[in-house]
C-alpha cells in the first residue's frame, strides 16, 4: 500500500457550506477567504449542483483547500467508484464512514491514491472517515442498534479506519483527548460540532467551543452555521480564526 497522505494545514479552520444555491456559497467562500484555511462543500451542495459547481465555488476562492465531505458508504466497489470520479476536483480531503468497514476504507484509500497518480494530482485526496456523527448522542447511538457510550464507538471506529488507510478521522470534539491519548500526534483530526460559547447548538449534540477544541488537539475545525449565518459571515470568520490562533498560542499548538 501507497504511504498514507497526512495534510497539514497552517489555518486550520474550514467553513462549511451548505446550500443550494451556488451563487450564494461563490459569494460566501470569496467573503471568508481571508480568514479560512479552507471551505467545506457536503451532500446538500453536491446533490444540487455536482462536480460543476463545485468548481463554480472554488474559482471563487481558489486558494482554499477543498474538503468533498460525501461521507461515501457502500460495498467497496461502489465507494472506489465514487472516489474515482470526485478525483479529478483535487480535495485536500474526502470522506467516507468508517463503518463501512475494512474493505471499504482499504479501497476508498486505493482509489484516491490511483486517480491522483493516474491524473497527475500531487497530492492524492487526505481519505477521512467519520466515526459517530456529532449530531448523535448516547441514546441515539443505542437506538441504531451501536454500543456506546459514543466516544467508546468512536474509539473503536478510528481504530479500524486507522488500521486499513484512513488518513485520520471524523470525530466530535468532546473525543479528541481520548484519541490523541491512544493514537498520538499522526492521525488527522477533523472536528465539527463546534460552537461559539454564545452560538446555537442546532442539530448538534456533543459540541466544544473553537478554542477548547483547538487546545484539545483537533487539525482541523469545521464551522458552518455559527459563520454562514451569520449577519456577518466575514466577521464572524475572523473571530472565530482569532479564537483558534489564541489557543493554538496558549497550548504551544502551531
Ligand atoms: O459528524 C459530523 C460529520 C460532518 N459534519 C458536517 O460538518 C458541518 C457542521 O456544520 P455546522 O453548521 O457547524 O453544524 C456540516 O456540514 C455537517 O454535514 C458534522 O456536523 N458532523
Amino acid at each position: 500500500m501507497s504511504k498514507i497522505n497526512r495534510p497539514r494545514f497552517d489555518n486550520p479552520l474550514f467553513v462549511a457550506i451548505d446550500t443550494i444555491d451556488v451563487q450564494r456559497a461563490a459569494s460566501l467562500a470569496k467573503a471568508v477567504a481571508a480568514s479560512a484555511g479552507g471551505i467545506k462543500l457536503g451532500l446538500e451542495f453536491f446533490m444540487a449542483n455536482g462536480i460543476d459547481g463545485v468548481h463554480r465555488v472554488r474559482a471563487a476562492a481558489p486558494d482554499l483547500p477543498l474538503f468533498l465531505d460525501l461521507k461515501f458508504h457502500d460495498i467497496p466497489n461502489t465507494v472506489a467508484g465514487a472516489v474515482r470520479a470526485v478525483a479529478p476536483l483535487a480535495p485536500a480531503l474526502l470522506t467516507i464512514h468508517a463503518s463501512g468497514g475494512p474493505a471499504m476504507i482499504k479501497a476508498a484509500r486505493e482509489a484516491a491514491a490511483e486517480a491522483a497518480l493516474r491524473l497527475g494530482i500531487d497530492r492524492a485526496p487526505a481519505v477521512v472517515a467519520v466515526t459517530v456523527l456529532t449530531s448523535m448522542d448516547d441514546t441515539d447511538l443505542m437506538s441504531v442498534g451501536q454500543r456506546g457510550p459514543a466516544s467508546d464507538q468512536v474509539l473503536r471506529l478510528t481504530d479500524t479506519a486507522l488500521a486499513h488507510g484512513a488518513a485520520g478521522i471524523v470525530c466530535a470534539p468532546t473525543e479528541l483527548v481520548r484519541l490523541r491519548a491512544r493514537f498520538g500526534a499522526q492521525p488527522l483530526m477533523v472536528v465539527p460540532g463546534i460552537r461559539p460559547a454564545d452560538a446555537a447548538r442546532g442539530d448538534q449534540k456533543r459540541v466544544m467551543t473553537p478554542a477548547d477544541a483547538r487546545a484539545g488537539g483537533a487539525d482541523v475545525l469545521v464551522v458552518g452555521r455559527p459563520i454562514t449565518d451569520a449577519a456577518d459571515p466575514a466577521q464572524a470568520a475572523a473571530e472565530i480564526a482569532a479564537e483558534i490562533a489564541a489557543a493554538a498560542e496558549l497550548t504551544g499548538a502551531a
